[in-house]
């Protein structure tokens, strides 16, 4: 079983009891409405007896009064255990069986389970049956000399995009995805089916953390780099380029007049944040150096002359990264943007497709669409908003998604913090603050990946709302820890400098110190005795980083060293905690949530949460 023992702490080997105040328990402490146990497991809690109620067999002895409950009246319908409202029949809704992918027994929500999720089903459901069909067709691919990628991309992969990675083998989204992007069967034969090399409408949909950039991606640049060589005005102008190098002349030089591409790019990336520009901006620019091609990221993060540079770069632009906001306020006044486009790939599209930017995002599709090949829509949930866009916008799009779509991963552990409880007292912040310095006692017990040297601890706390960041921050930052705030109200530029340290995935080390500070309590004025004078010396936590965001941070940044994340407040619905908790145990690797659980919060949505996780089950 991958739960610690009730006796272990729940971010490290060591003995529970020794926690000064042991407040993070595992299980967590129970209290009458939430149970933390698996419910595979029998519950140590029993049900107080229902009361008596009436039944047929125990019907009131002739002459007693009639039982109230069944007058009519104002109070008649008071105490009902169930609605019984007349004329409505028991049955399921007749669109339910019509939407496509009816859920197969085991993964229908109706089947039991979840039933505090099922009042707010945000998820899409992807059936049992489908899920298993797909597993056994990525079965044989184990590598990806599978795919018939170009040789140069093929080689891009290990050497710019995983370097230093020995052996790599594509994920089950890229095993999935890839061949049919590239319109090849899994084995790698070209498929016989036209209506599958047809379809020009793909959503990618896979797990936090599993390797969809690469996945659209590589068959992303493999198509730009196909069609650069097949296309004749580029073979002129490379022709006449080869030339004039071999014998110089008067004439004006072809190098500085516009590539055939130049304003005009063949593949467009969109995601929604400056951050995310620099990802994936970043990562295209690292396979340009081995495929040769031309690439671009533009955000608001760069002035306007940067970005009019990068796209009209004589050299041309072949891949362009960057966010809607601002390609559609560039087509607005330059609609040629749009006219080449064969590849747009649209990454986090529930966020990009959601009401917020869908206007947006919708104006660009529609004016790729004359030119476009392939559309690419690419995210970690399928919320029932999206579903719903698709079903009616693209009727026909190919779902690409993986067998553990919308479950959040089992090495992913979810530990629970009772607010209310001694000796917070429902005070939020300083159970956060706590939670911190236990994560990070624990952190420098042991040595870190340098002898002598702990490991800093990178740990994201994530808030519900915006304004909440910085008082957040400030709290932790009174109680000696390194903390900071990310919101949309931080510079764009500011913001990118605050997440490097959250994405760098080689490990940050501190020089390790004679006597660590200790637990909170030991060192903090919280915990003065009732009037004592002077606050004892405030200490520093030498080895944790926290940042505090919204959802801000929960999409799409790599987080790959993040072993910690803290759900301060519980998030309004099961696509914001798989975004949230998928910032820790990416590819992978092993994660702890923790989820600060109040007097007002749905500890019965986080129960089963916790219990879906536990399972390996998707959530709804
Ligand atoms: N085949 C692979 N083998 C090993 N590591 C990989 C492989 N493919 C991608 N990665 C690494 O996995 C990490 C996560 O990849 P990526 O950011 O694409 O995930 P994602 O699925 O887009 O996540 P999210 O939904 O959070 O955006 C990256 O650091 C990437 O370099």
């Amino acid at each position: 079983m991958l739960r610690p023992k009730t006796a272990t702490c729940l971010f490290c080997s060591f003995n529970a009891a020794r926690h000064q105040p042991a407040l993070l328990q595992w299980p967590a402490p129970k209290t009458a409405s939430f149970s933390t146990k698996p419910v595979s497991r029998p519950s140590r809690m029993s049900l107080a007896p229902a009361r008596k109620v009436n039944t047929p067999e125990q019907s009131p002895a002739e002459g007693a009064r009639p039982n109230r409950r069944k007058q009519d009246g104002p109070f008649g319908g008071m105490n009902l255990k169930e609605a019984n409202i007349r004329g409505v029949p028991e049955r399921v809704s007749p669109s339910y069986g019509k939407r496509g992918s009816r859920p197969g027994r085991k993964d229908d929500p109706r089947a039991g389970g979840f039933k505090a999720l099922k009042m707010q089903r945000a998820l899409a459901p992807v059936s049992y049956g489908q899920r298993t069909k797909i597993k056994e067709r990525i079965r044989e691919i184990d590598s990806f000399d599978h795919f018939p990628l170009l040789d140069s991309v093929k080689s891009a992969i290990s050497t710019q995009a995983l370097p230093g990675m020995e052996g790599v083998v594509p994920t089950p989204v890229q095993k999935i995805a890839i061949p049919a992007l590239l319109g090849s069967e899994a084995t790698g034969r070209r498929s016989k089916s036209k209506a599958v090399e047809e379809k020009k409408e793909f959503l990618i949909a896979a797990e936090t953390g599993s390797g969809k950039t690469l996945a659209y991606l590589t068959p992303t640049i493999h198509a730009v780099k196909k069609a650069e060589m097949e296309d004749e005005e580029i073979q002129e102008y490379n022709r006449r380029l080869e030339e004039e190098k071999a014998a110089p002349s008067l004439a004006p030089s072809v190098s500085e007049m516009p590539h055939p591409t130049t304003g005009r790019p063949r593949a467009i990336i969109l995601v929604p944040t400056a951050e995310l520009v620099a990802q994936v901006g970043n990562l295209v620019k690292a396979f340009s150096h081995t495929v040769k091609f031309r690439s671009a990221m533009i955000s608001s993060a760069f002035s306007g002359q940067v970005i009019r540079n990068r796209l009209f770069s004589p050299r041309g632009i072949d891949v362009l990264v960057t966010t809607p906001h601002l390609l559609s306020s560039i087509a607005d006044s330059d609609p040629n943007i749009l006219s080449r486009v064969t590849h747009l790939v649209v990454d986090e599209a529930d966020s990009l497709l959601d009401r917020g930017f869908s206007p947006l995002s919708s104006n660009i599709i529609d004016r790729a669409t004359p030119s476009l090949q392939q559309l690419i829509l690419c995210s970690a949930t399928i919320p029932r908003s999206l579903d719903n866009y698709l079903r009616n916008r693209f009727p026909d799009i190919r779902r690409l998604v993986t067998p553990n779509l919308h479950a959040i991963p089992r090495r992913v552990q979810l530990g629970v913090v009772d607010v209310e409880r001694e000796p917070y007292r429902g005070n939020k912040n300083l159970a956060c603050a706590d939670t911190i310095w236990t994560v990070g006692k624990a952190a420098a017990e042991h040595d870190g990946p340098v002898k002598g040297e702990m490991d800093v601890k990178r740990i994201l706390v994530f808030v519900n709302e915006r304004d909440t960041t910085q008082e957040v921050a400030d709290y932790l930052v009174t109680k000696g820890i390194d903390a900071i705030a990310l919101n949309r109200d931080t510079p764009e530029q500011r913001q990118t400098e605050m997440l490097a340290s959250f994405t760098l995935s080689t490990p940050l080390t501190a020089p390790k110190e004679a006597a660590h500070p200790g637990s909170l309590s030991d060192n903090q004025p919280n915990y003065l005795p009732f009037g004592q004078s002077a606050p004892p010396v405030k200490r520093r936590l030498p080895n944790t980083k926290v940042l505090v965001t919204t959802d801000l941070g929960s999409r799409g940044i790599d987080t790959l060293a993040v072993r910690h994340v803290i759900l301060y407040d519980v998030p309004h619905s099961t696509i914001d905690f798989i975004h949230r908790l998928g910032r820790t145990g990416r590819m992978g690797r092993r994660g702890r949530g923790i989820v600060l659980v109040g007097k007002h919060d749905r500890r019965d949505v986080v129960a089963e949460v916790r219990d879906g996780m536990y399972k390996g089950q998707a959530l709804i």
